[in-house]
């Protein structure tokens, strides 16, 4: 298990207006993750038999699912692609299938990969889809984390993360240049 670390400043579209706190994933954090995640995929799921693919929920577990794509040595990777997010705000709204996961079939010896349960909404329609399917995810929420039957990081809920590709290294004044 490994811990984010949490910083005080705030993204551009703040999911509450009261005081959330922020958890900034780095690439490098994400990477050791994603091969813990993938250790524990390969320990559980070949018990079951061997994983025949995994599927890429688009577009935030597309790069976990890459590297535990690697790790797995998975051929395989299918995509479904649905959103539930949108705004200014980042507030949910009805989850929007744009791309069935069909190659998938059941989701029988299918692992599904995620970045993040939150509400546990996305994975919820996922499962509906893939209901034969393992689910997997890096970081869950408490309300997210009965949808998930693996993750790596428990998040508090009130906290946004701020994934390695929604953030850029930035300048900083130094405390004695400001006033
Ligand atoms: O548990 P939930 O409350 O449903 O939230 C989790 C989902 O939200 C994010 O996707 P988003 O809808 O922001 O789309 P994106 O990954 O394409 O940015 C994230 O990648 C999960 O798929």
């Amino acid at each position: 298990m490994s811990s984010p670390n949490t910083v005080s400043s705030a993204p551009a579209h703040a999911p509450e207006a009261s005081a959330p706190d922020y958890a900034t994933i780095t690439w490098d954090q994400l990477h050791r993750d994603a091969r813990t995640l993938a250790a524990t995929l390969m320990r559980e799921c070949s018990q079951n038999g061997a994983i025949k693919g995994l599927v890429a929920i688009s577009r935030g577990g597309l790069i976990p699912a890459a590297i535990v794509a690697r790790e797995t040595g998975s051929r395989l990777v299918e995509t479904v692609c649905i959103a539930s997010y949108e705004g200014e705000e980042g507030t949910q709204g009805e989850p929007n299938l744009l791309k069935a996961p069909v190659a998938a079939g059941d989701g029988e010896g299918f692992v599904v990969i995620d970045d993040l349960v939150d509400s546990g909404v996305t994975a919820k329609e996922v499962r509906a889809l893939l209901p034969k399917a393992v689910f997997a995810c890096l970081y869950a929420k408490p309300k997210g984390q009965p949808q998930t039957d693996y993750y790596v990081t428990p998040i508090a809920q009130k906290t946004w993360v701020l994934f390695p590709w929604d953030t850029a290294p930035m300048f900083v004044a130094p405390l004695a240049h400001k006033s």
